[in-house]
């Protein structure tokens, strides 16, 4: 198999970029699309519903539908969704992901850390395998990669993982590579969710009832042995906790339902009609996991389900924003990184210690 061309190799050459380092963070999420528009949202679902760890029916039958049928409906009625919560600097998912990679780089400095942070999408740009192309030519030689999703699921995690896989498979000279599965039960990602359910309990009063709205996913891949309703449970009892909250005061959510099969349950939109046909007259809605505010948190859930809620009889509903660039979710983020960097050369090199290999380089080069 032919492999992509190398930079050229050299002896103990410095790491370029913005700063001196051969370690670096790679921080994936979902990915965009470029523009709300429907071309640019056919581009984009064609790649992600194309992915088999997203859509798990066999592929000829579900490349017909998709093609005949999803990419020829779904791009206007979703652009029309994505125009909704644009923002003059693009999608809010890549703004806060952009904004996250800078802010996790300069939290891993303030700790003595000297790692690149990158952000990368699964989906769209910019894409994985072209970030990694541009730090190895930058000199990195180790990469965490981070996906941020704090539960585990094949349908993003996984994908994250496949894709970087993808990338090595044609490489020649690969970094070292590890993977962040996971941070849903890690008491900083949960005491900085609960931070800002308090924050905003302190602004705008509590409501009656605290929902947490997790994204859901088809229900057939929990019992084929998929972590993520537990992992979702975990979280949101997790935060139930650190909130003092009693049973009845809070509950887990599924939203998103995407297709006709059955999702994960409760889903959030009937269980919120339900709530306030019921007599509740308020509530705070949380989506714990999403790691920055997308068309899925502003839109489904902070317009629609919104409306419905109030419908339905509901008086007040308080959406409170996910951890975005939360300095607490940001600090969570930068522990997490850092127990995972353990052993990785992240600490300037002392000034004998690069006497010592700039006196190699140069022998190297020599005798080169
Ligand atoms: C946070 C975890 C997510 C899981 C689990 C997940 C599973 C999943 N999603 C779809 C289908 C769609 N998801 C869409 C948007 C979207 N999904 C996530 C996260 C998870 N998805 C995010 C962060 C976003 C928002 C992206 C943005 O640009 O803001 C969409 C696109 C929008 C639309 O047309 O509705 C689809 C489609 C499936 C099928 C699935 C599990 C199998
Ligand atoms: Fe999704
Ligand atoms: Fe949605």
């Amino acid at each position: 198999m032919p492999f992509q061309p190398e930079p050229p190799y050299r002896h103990g050459s410095a790491p370029a970029g913005p700063i001196a380092t051969d370690v670096a963070v790679l921080l994936c999420n979902l990915g965009t699309p470029d523009a709300p528009t429907a071309p640019a949202l056919r581009r984009y679902l064609g790649q992600f519903l194309a992915d088999p760890r997203v859509v798990e029916i066999p592929r000829l039958v579900w490349m017909a539908i998709l093609h005949g049928i999803i990419l020829r409906v779904r791009p206007a009625k979703s652009a029309a969704k994505y125009a909704t919560v644009w923002t003059p600097e693009g999608s809010p998912l890549k703004v806060w992901t952009e904004k996250q990679a800078k802010l996790l780089q300069g939290q891993l400095g303030e700790r003595g850390l000297r790692v690149r942070v990158a952000a990368a999408m699964r989906y769209g740009q910019p894409a994985i395998g072209t970030v990694l192309d541009a730090l190895k030519r930058d000199g990195v030689k180790r990469v965490l990669v981070l996906p941020a999703y704090p539960q585990y699921s094949g349908a993003t995690t996984a994908s994250v993982i496949d894709d970087v896989a993808r990338w090595a498979l044609k490489t020649r000279h690969l970094p070292e590579l590890r993977f962040i599965n996971r941070y849903h039960d890690d008491a900083a990602y949960i005491n900085a969710l609960a931070a800002t359910v308090r924050e905003h309990w302190q602004r705008d009063g509590r409501a009656e009832k605290l929902v947490m709205s997790f994204h859901g996913m088809p229900e057939r891949t929990l019992h084929l042995g998929d972590p993520y309703h537990c992992e979702c449970l975990k979280t949101g009892r997790l935060l139930a906790e650190a909130l003092g909250l009693k049973p009845g005061e809070w509950k887990v959510t599924f939203q998103s339902r995407f297709g006709k099969a059955k999702w994960l349950e409760p889903y959030t939109e009937p269980s919120l009609i339900d709530l306030a046909q019921k007599g509740c007259k308020s509530v705070d809605v949380i989506c714990p996991g999403f790691a920055a505010d997308c068309l899925e948190t502003l839109e489904e859930i902070n317009q629609e389900a919104r409306e419905a809620f109030l419908h339905a009889g509901g008086q007040r509903f308080s959406y409170i924003p996910c951890l975005n660039d939360h300095p607490s979710g940001m600090r969570a983020l930068a522990a997490l990184a850092e127990r995972h960097l353990q052993g990785w050369p992240t600490t300037p090199p002392s000034p004998d210690a690069l006497a010592l290999q700039q006196e190699r380089a140069r022998a190297a080069g020599a005798s080169a």
